[in-house]
């Protein structure tokens, strides 16, 4: 069974129509890039499959028993409290429980390690780089151990070196715990070393396929897209 499956999918607000007649089936353990330029609906498009957003028709799937969500970079400003380590354990929050388990704490110490943030646990996430506090994010999503993590321009402000270490990691859990990945990017320049699929919108419509098969003008899209972000 796909771990998503649209049938038929279209989104729009109101008279704006963003896509329609979307099919496509994304299996365990595919690392789909989602690209498109600005205004196309890639954001919208998760928003409905992390059930956020009603305003579509036809079908739309999702068998997922843990998403790891990773929003566009929400600012944090330099007064923000928590430790590195405290804001990747947020996602643990049991309500009755404010204490970690044992087996918690490791989760986080080695979402902390594969993020390269273990020497800054203890540091305030408020006087982090902006390049740190994004990966904070990825961590915080990372030890909650998800089958489906959604990365939306997560590795945007990261130097290429983090960037690169940031997705092969990610890639490395895909294979190993058939870890779905929808990666929102605008940067194809790399796209093959990670990801084995994509979702193209434009032009009102979601194209899938291989990402061996990636037509020339989705990269190119997708570059333009970046301008717009600097
Ligand atoms: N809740 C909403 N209500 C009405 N319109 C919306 C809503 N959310 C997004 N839109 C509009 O839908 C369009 C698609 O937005 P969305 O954020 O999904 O695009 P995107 O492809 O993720 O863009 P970007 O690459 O800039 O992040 C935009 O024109 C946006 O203004």
């Amino acid at each position: 069974m796909p771990v998503i499956q649209a049938k038929n999918l279209g989104l729009h607000y109101g008279e704006q129509k963003l896509f329609e007649h979307a099919n496509f089936e994304i299996n365990a353990g595919d690392f789909y890039a989602i690209l498109g330029e600005n205004g196309t609906g890639k954001t919208s498009l998760i928003r409905a499959i992390l059930g956020q957003n009603h305003q579509y028709s036809g079908g739309l799937q999702v068998a997922s028993e843990k998403v790891g969500y990773v929003p566009q970079f929400r600012s944090i400003s330099r007064d923000y409290p928590l430790s590195v380590r405290e804001f990747a354990a947020l996602g643990f929050n049991h309500g009755w429980r404010w204490w970690l388990k044992g087996s918690e704490k490791a989760a986080i110490q080695q979402a902390l390690e594969e993020l390269d943030l273990a020497d800054l646990a203890n540091h305030r996430l408020g006087l982090s780089s902006g390049g740190q506090k994004q990966r904070a994010f990825v961590a915080q999503a990372l030890a909650q151990q998800p089958d489906l993590l959604i990365l939306d321009e997560s590795t945007a402000s990261l130097d290429f070196q983090h960037s690169d270490e940031m997705l092969r990691r990610v890639k490395e859990l895909s294979l190993a715990r058939k870890m779905t990945v929808l990666w929102i990017t605008h940067d194809t320049s790399h796209l093959k070393d990670y990801a084995n699929h994509y979702l193209w919108l434009h032009n009102q419509k979601v194209e899938a396929g291989l990402i061996d098969a990636l037509p020339a003008q989705a990269a190119s899209h997708a570059i333009e897209g970046e301008v717009h972000h600097v």
